[in-house]
């Protein structure tokens, strides 16, 4: 992200959500995104994502520029190119788990690998739930089934954003270890972003937003430094 600006409203109303960020996400790295309410976390992962547009400033992927893409083409790049973790698993309650995986696919076109589709149910550990549907899983299978379609695009990036916050604390580390195994065995580039000091902890960096502007960020992050950070964001306040 090259000095990305995100106004949102104009004149009386206007809203700097992101003042000139400038920040390069490492390929293959788990990076974690936090700072306080209303600092920026969705405005930032919406325009690195290319879910919404950058009011100035410039969104690469990889090579590719993100500004003046027509939609269809934006559209048609986080299909193909981009893997997406909500907080509400956003499943299709009447498609079984396989079909679920495989929707990314079929929209693109694509016809699934079968073995790249058995690896993947493996890695998130719901190859004998194939065929179940979302509502007979419980919470972690079923953002176990959203990671698994992230990934069977094999995407150059996976967005997260909150994907643990709807889950209890054993339930969403399970989902962390994944999400740290895709990086570490499949070299999955990983950004997330997260209210929970102890799910950045996951992340080999955190980058700590504050009313618009990154003003810090953690290597190798232990879960108390990165809450100590917070705290003195004023975000516990
Ligand atoms: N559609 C919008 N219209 C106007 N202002 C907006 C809009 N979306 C966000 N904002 C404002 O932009 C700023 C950043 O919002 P954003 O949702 O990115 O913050 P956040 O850090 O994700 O917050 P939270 O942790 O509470 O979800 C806030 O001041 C917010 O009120």
């Amino acid at each position: 992200m090259d000095e990305v600006c995100k106004v949102y409203g104009r004149n009386g109303s206007a809203v700097a959500a992101l003042r000139e960020v400038s920040v390069a996400l490492p390929a293959g790295a788990f990076t974690a995104v936090m700072g306080p309410s209303g600092s920026g976390k969705s405005t930032f992962l919406h325009c690195a994502a290319g879910l919404d547009r950058p009011t100035s400033g410039e969104v690469r992927l990889g090579g590719t520029a993100l500004s003046g893409m027509s939609e269809t083409r934006l559209t048609e790049l986080r299909r193909e190119r981009i893997g997406f973790v909500f907080q509400a698993f956003n499943l299709v309650p009447s498609l079984t788990v396989e079909q679920n995986v495989t929707l990314p696919l079929k929209l693109a076109r694509r016809r699934p690998d079968r073995a790249l589709l058995a690896d993947v149910l493996e890695r998130v550990g719901l190859s004998d739930r194939a065929t179940h549907r979302p509502g007979e899983l419980s919470g972690g299978q079923q953002q176990r089934v959203a990671l698994a379609r992230a990934l069977v695009t094999r995407p150059e990036v996976v967005f997260g954003d909150e994907p643990t916050g709807a889950l209890d604390t054993m339930t969403a580390q399970e989902v962390l270890r994944l999400l740290r195994r895709t990086v570490d065995e499949l070299g999955q580039t990983v950004v997330m972003v997260t209210h929970d000091p102890v799910a950045a902890s996951f992340a080999d960096t955190v980058l700590f937003l504050a009313d618009g502007r990154i003003v810090d960020a953690l290597d190798a992050p232990s879960a108390s430094a990165v809450a100590d950070r917070m705290t003195r964001l004023g975000a516990y306040a």
